[in-house]
């Protein structure tokens, strides 16, 4: 795993669209994995930024996202299908039907869940997922204890996430969905380079565990230590609590120009 520290979220989402920026010239049809959240916010408005400027086309691109709440409407302003189009997707050229969601509306759930499984697999699989963090260790909406071999499926929300999310509905936390489906952690494992992001001290724990704790499901983004190439980007308040940020940051500092992330 590598940790890179910086100064801000800004700074951040200008590495993070670098990656991105690198993937589509070298792939324009590269398979992009999209999170909701606030975290990549950043991030999005740094890609609409180049799209403006002709530096990226997302013409021949595809996305899949993470999750999906179960049971708002279609026009719901929190269905993170609205969401990802208000956020991201909308402000940019990708083609209709290029960005795809699990589809919480579904009256067959495991139909549903295989459905968005074949679907990642006959797009070739994600090429470079974006990922956030839950304040408990979730990503995507894999709470704690959900299984480290686990696919796209129905997941039951923690009152923590829910709490979490409840600026989104009103500050209401009975207002957030109580489930959701979710891309399991072996679905997000299964993409070929995955890009954390994770600023402000409410996830220096999350990060601790996610970066120097043991792998476990009580926090689930740890499965990332087993991931070939898992990149983690942090501003000092999320990495406040790593033992070996000295190192990380010396490691940054002196990386070859040739060994971008
Ligand atoms: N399902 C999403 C995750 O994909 C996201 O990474 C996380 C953190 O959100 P934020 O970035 O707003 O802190 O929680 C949400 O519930």
């Amino acid at each position: 795993m590598e940790v890179v520290i910086r100064p801000d979220g800004e700074d951040i989402a200008g590495i993070v669209a670098d990656v991105f920026e690198r993937l589509l010239t070298d792939r324009p049809d590269a398979v992009l994995g999209l999170a909701t959240g606030s975290s990549p916010l950043a991030v999005y408005d740094e890609l609409v930024r180049r799209h403006e400027a002709d530096r990226i086309t997302f013409a021949r691109a595809r996305a899949f996202m993470l999750d999906e709440y179960v049971g708002l409407a279609a026009d719901h302003p929190e269905r993170y299908r609205n969401v990802i189009e208000r956020a991201f997707t909308g402000r940019v050229d990708f083609p209709p039907d290029a960005v795809h969601g699990p589809d919480g509306a579904a009256t067959d759930i495991p139909a549903a869940c295989a459905a968005y499984e074949d679907a990642i697999a006959g797009a070739g699989g994600v090429d470079l997922q974006l990922l956030g963090i839950g304040s408990d260790g979730h990503i995507a909406f894999n709470e704690p204890g959900s299984s480290l071999a686990s696919r796209t499926r129905i997941k039951t929300l923690t009152r923590q996430t829910r709490e979490d999310n409840a600026r989104f509905f009103g500050g209401d936390p009975d207002a957030v969905p109580h489930h959701c489906l979710t891309q399991g952690l072996a679905t997000i494992m299964s993409a070929r380079h995955l890009v954390l992001v994770a600023t402000g001290p409410g996830k220096a724990e999350a990060v601790h565990h996610l970066v120097e704790g043991p792998v476990s499901a009580m926090w689930p983004a740890t499965v990332m230590q087993h991931h070939p190439r898992a990149t983690v980007l942090l501003d000092p308040a999320a990495a406040s609590r790593l033992q070996l940020a000295g190192y990380y940051r010396e490691v940054y500092a002196s990386k070859p120009d040739w060994q971008v992330l």
